[in-house]
């Protein structure tokens, strides 16, 4: 059976020492800008640069890309390696176990022949001690026996017989020798004895040739049964024989056998000299000897006797307990699987060769994207177009990635650089000085301002000492405040310099700088001009000086009271008017200073006052003596935050004034008194037209309350014909004349006369102030008056238009005549004889004849004609819309028809005749008179020609 117990998979590769502890990377630290070095204190945040190194992302000797490629180069070999020593593992091991049962088969099959020749020649041996048995043969007579038996040389070196005393009887190749020796001392004489059977001697020297032999023997029996001789076979192992051979013989070409006997002495062996010595001998011998010496058999992996690695194999021998042992040196048993391992790593180098360049390409060619994108990082700048086409792996997402990162680093360095610029650009339009001092009191920044001020730019005040910078005089005065700024004590002053050769103030404030130490690394500083602040503030204090003298001279209370009711500032007066002196009013509150009584009575309104109402009221001072009355003002105080910080008060005497108001009160119910009893409208307008008096009958004329006739605009209650008549009125008289007008209107569903009045109002300077106006009705007068007109204008006996009225008739004919472009004419008629009939029948009868002869006229014209009487017996007729001035003498001549009726008077029948002059005129051109005259002339020219009848003439 074969075992490996020495396995070729027993060595692990050496592993790399790991020490098992993080290497912790110490990151630099950035140095803090060393106070002492004021440029080096940041002015502005800086953005961290790539952290790309150049050197690491150029191709070089530990780029990526090398990188990547001795890996992959290492994967391969490594691959190729494991599954190289795998495969020759594998190889090996079916080689070995191949090797390891070809070993065992050889190794049986050789002890089988040993076994087998030992058992040929014990049974040979035996088979001639029987021989030699049957035939009683005296001692002396075995020498000729075995001579005659030399066919047993083939299995033996010498045969010889010894009697049972030991005694060497015979012997075939040295006969001499007989007799010289005895044997019965020798292991195997013993063992044969007592066996009484064959045996087989261990390996030893011979006695006689002093060569190493083995001894194999058979009793030889006399006929009681007793061993009378033993019969001695000699197998040199020195000496070719099947042992000999064997020790000549080879396992492969470089190994061997050998035999040890069970005392561990050589029995065969290639090397001679070692023959019968112990395996022990000489120091060194085969670990696993010890083993197969304990009964091990097989084939195992082990040393040689010179130590060389190889296959041994062990099997005692059945026939004598012997061990062959057969030596394989590994050297030459696996030359096969070294070949092949040989082999292996040949063809993994040649792969790697291969491979290594392939891989360097390709993955040249896959990093090549890596490495724009490390040059585009090295450079620190993203794409430079639209981003992409990447590829869609992780290179392409990588680039993405950076392609953001710098987009979103470009967008906070623009964002950082604007800031910076903003912050620079707020700095220096700053109106003060900003500026930033280290500890060592040296200027790191300083805006614009300061060239204004100390005459140096904002580029060349950092690393400037304070000293420097402000100068030697304002240093010492600043020197105590920048001490304590620098001791973390934040400080304000004001200083007094001189400036461009002129006095100035600043206002200075130094806040310090502290770290998150606690310690302070400087301070801010921040300088008003406050020149034209401290001149305001003395005008300021100049004024309040003026406006305390002032409120000190007013005859009124004037005061500040604050939130809290407490009075912060009173003037003279409240010492003079109420006798409590000023100095104990401020600072004591209005219940302190005058009682809770005064105070209930005004908390209402300084509550209000407070609340941010003005508030004015008048009171009956109780607190005063002499029946006092107050007149009070509350302002409220608001400031720019809209809060109310108090109010100022005003109090006035008014004692006087209200007596005063009482008496014009007093006036103003008499004047109502009077007024309203008045038959007529008494109001005042002032200037702006606007009802201040009126008086009660106002309000059912306009059908409105007197509450809302106060106030309101006198066009506002009118209509817009009677606010137009109004108005002109009204403007008249507010330029210093009393007008007066009749107008009319509906008033309680009757026409309604009115006579106006407007007086004006004038102060004492003489300007008008508003107009009193007085309107009285007038209605019934006015018709008394049309009445007593109509009168006057008809002819009492007939009832037609006298003279005025014919002539106003004509006057209007005459502009619608020029108007339109119409004949008109005016006819003059004149009845014949009338004295006559006055004589005839009296003054009466004549009116019957003027009378029946107005009516006759009438009933001869249009109704738009106009008949008229002058005087006695003279009638005009006025005739509009003629055609032509043939149409005149239609209407004469129908006249003239309408007389040749007799007239009625006093029941006496009389012809009664008229002369008719007519006159006519187109387009206006003739006036009343003119047409009356013509007319006229026309009629005495009829009457000349013989009267009842009628002339026309036309004027031109
Ligand atoms: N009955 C009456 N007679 C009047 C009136 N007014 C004037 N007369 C008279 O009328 C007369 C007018 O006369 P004249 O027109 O002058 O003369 P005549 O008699 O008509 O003559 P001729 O006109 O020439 O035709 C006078 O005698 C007057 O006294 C009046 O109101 N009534």
């Amino acid at each position: 059976m074969y075992t490996s117990k020495h396995e070729y998979f027993g060595a692990t590769l050496p592993r790399r020492q790991c020490t098992g502890r993080a290497q912790t990377r110490r990151l630099p630290d950035f140095p803090r800008p060393s106070p002492a070095d004021s440029s080096s204190i940041p002015t502005r945040p800086t953005i961290a640069k790539p952290m790309f190194n150049r050197r690491r992302w150029i191709p070089g000797p530990v780029s990526l890309k090398a990188r990547f490629s001795l890996a992959v180069g290492m994967l391969i070999v490594l691959t190729a390696t494991v599954l190289t020593v795998a495969a020759v593992l594998i190889v090996q091991r079916g080689i070995e176990t191949v090797v390891g049962e070809r070993e065992v088969s050889l190794i049986s099959q050789v002890a089988r022949g040993l076994d087998n020749k030992f058992m040929i020649r014990q049974q040979a041996l035996v088979r001639l001690a029987r021989d030699l048995e049957r035939r009683r043969h005296p001692s002396s007579a075995f020498q000729d026996k075995l001579e005659e038996h030399h066919s047993m040389d083939g299995f033996f070196s010498n045969l010889s017989v010894l009697d049972a005393q030991g005694e060497h009887v015979a012997d075939m190749d040295y006969p001499e020798t007989r007799g010289q020796a005895n044997f019965s001392t020798r292991d195997y004489f013993v063992d044969t004895i007592r066996s009484d059977g064959p045996i087989i001697s261990r390996p030893l020297r011979s006695q006689l040739s002093g060569r190493p032999v083995v001894i194999m023997t058979a009793p030889i029996h006399d006929q009681e049964g007793r061993i009378s001789h033993i019969l001695i076979g000699t197998i040199d192992l020195a000496k070719d024989s099947f042992i000999k051979e064997l020790s000549i013989g080879q396992v492969g070409k470089t190994g061997y056998f050998y035999i040890l006997s069970r005392d561990g002495e050589f029995v065969s062996h290639p090397d001679e000299r070692r023959i019968l010595q112990h395996i022990g001998q000489g120091g060194k011998r085969a670990p696993s000897v010890d083993q197969a010496m304990a009964g091990f058999e097989g084939t195992l992996r082990s040393t040689a006797e010179d130590g060389a690695d190889a296959l041994v194999s062990y099997k005692r021998l059945a026939s004598t307990g012997w061990l062959l042992c057969g030596v394989y040196p590994t050297a030459e048993a696996f030359a096969f699987a070294n070949q092949i391992r040989w082999n292996a790593a040949i063809i993994a180098a040649l792969l790697l060769l291969v491979i290594g360049p392939v891989a360097w390409l390709l993955i040249d060619r896959q990093l090549r994207p890596l490495k724009r994108l490390g040059q585009q990082m090295a450079a620190g700048r993203g794409a430079v177009g639209p981003a992409g086409p990447y590829a869609d792996d992780e290179i392409g997402e990588l680039r993405r990635a950076f392609d953001t990162l710098m987009a979103e680093r470009d967008r906070a360095e623009r964002a950082v650089a604007d800031s910076e610029r903003n912050l620079r650009l707020v700095a220096d339009n700053v109106p003060a000085l900003v500026g930033y001092v280290d500890k060592h009191e040296r200027f790191v920044f300083g805006n614009e301002r300061y060239s204004a001020y100390f005459g140096i730019s904002a580029a060349q005040i950092p690393g400037k000492s304070v000293r420097e910078v402000i100068g030697e005089a304002i240093y010492k005065v600043s020197k105590p405040y920048l001490d304590a700024a620098l001791s973390g004590r934040a400080v304000r002053f004001e200083r007094q310099v001189q400036r461009h050769g002129a006095t100035q103030w600043d206002r200075v404030a130094y806040n310090p700088d502290i770290d998150a130490h606690g310690v302070v690394q400087g301070y801010f500083v921040l300088v008003d001009d406050i020149t034209e602040l401290k001149a305001t503030q003395q005008v300021l204090a100049l004024s309040e000086k003026r406006i305390r003298t002032i409120a000190d001279n007013m005859p009124a209370l004037i005061g500040y009271v604050d939130t809290d009711y407490r009075y912060a500032f009173c003037n003279r007066a409240y010492g003079t008017i109420t006798g409590i002196a000023p100095e104990t009013i401020v600072g004591r509150s209005v219940s302190e200073v005058f009682g809770p009584k005064v105070f209930a009575a005004v908390a209402a309104q300084m509550a209000a006052a407070l609340a941010g109402r003005r508030i004015s009221f008048e009171r009956p001072a109780v607190e005063l003596k002499g029946n006092r009355y107050l007149q009070t003002e509350y302002i409220p105080d608001i400031g720019l935050d809209g809060k109310v910080a108090g109010f100022y008060t005003m109090v006035m005497d008014i004692t006087e004034r209200k007596a005063a108001e009482l008496a014009l009160a007093a006036q103003q119910r008499l004047l109502h008194t009077v007024t309203d009893n008045l038959p007529a409208l008494v109001n005042f307008m002032d200037r702006d037209g606007r009802f201040g008096f009126v008086n009660r009958h106002h309000e059912s004329w306009f059908g409105v309350p007197l509450a809302r006739i106060h106030g309101s605009l006198v066009s506002s209650l009118f209509s817009e014909a009677e606010a137009e008549v109004h108005q002109r009125a009204f403007d008249e008289a507010m330029t210093g004349h009393t007008v007066k007008f009749d107008f009319a209107r509906m008033q309680g569903g009757d026409k309604r006369h009115y006579h106006a009045t407007y007086i004006p109002q004038v102060d004492c300077s003489g300007h008008a102030v508003g107009v009193t106006g007085l309107v009285n009705d007038v209605t019934d007068a006015k018709l008394l008056e049309e009445q007593l007109s109509a009168l006057a204008r008809f002819d009492a006996l007939t009832g037609l238009p006298n003279r005025t009225h014919l002539t106003e008739r004509i006057g209007r004919a005459q502009t619608r005549s020029a108007r339109n472009g119409s004949v008109m004419a005016v006819m003059y008629l004149d009845l014949d004889k009338f004295k006559s009939i006055n004589d005839s029948f009296g003054h009466s009868g004549g009116d019957t004849v003027l009378i029946e002869f107005g009516r006759r006229l009438s009933a001869c014209v249009r109704q738009s004609d106009t008949v008229g009487r002058l005087a006695g017996d003279e009638f005009v007729i006025l005739l509009e819309g003629l055609q032509n001035v043939a149409e005149c003498a239609v209407v004469a001549r129908k006249i003239i028809k309408v007389m040749e009726k007799p007239f009625d008077i006093d029941g006496v029948a009389r012809i009664v005749s008229t002369s008719i002059g007519v006159a006519t005129a187109e387009n206006g051109l003739a006036g009343v008179d003119t047409l009356l005259k013509h007319a006229d002339d026309a009629l005495y020219r009829a009457k000349d020609s013989g009267r009842n009848r009628y002339a026309i003439t036309s004027v031109k």
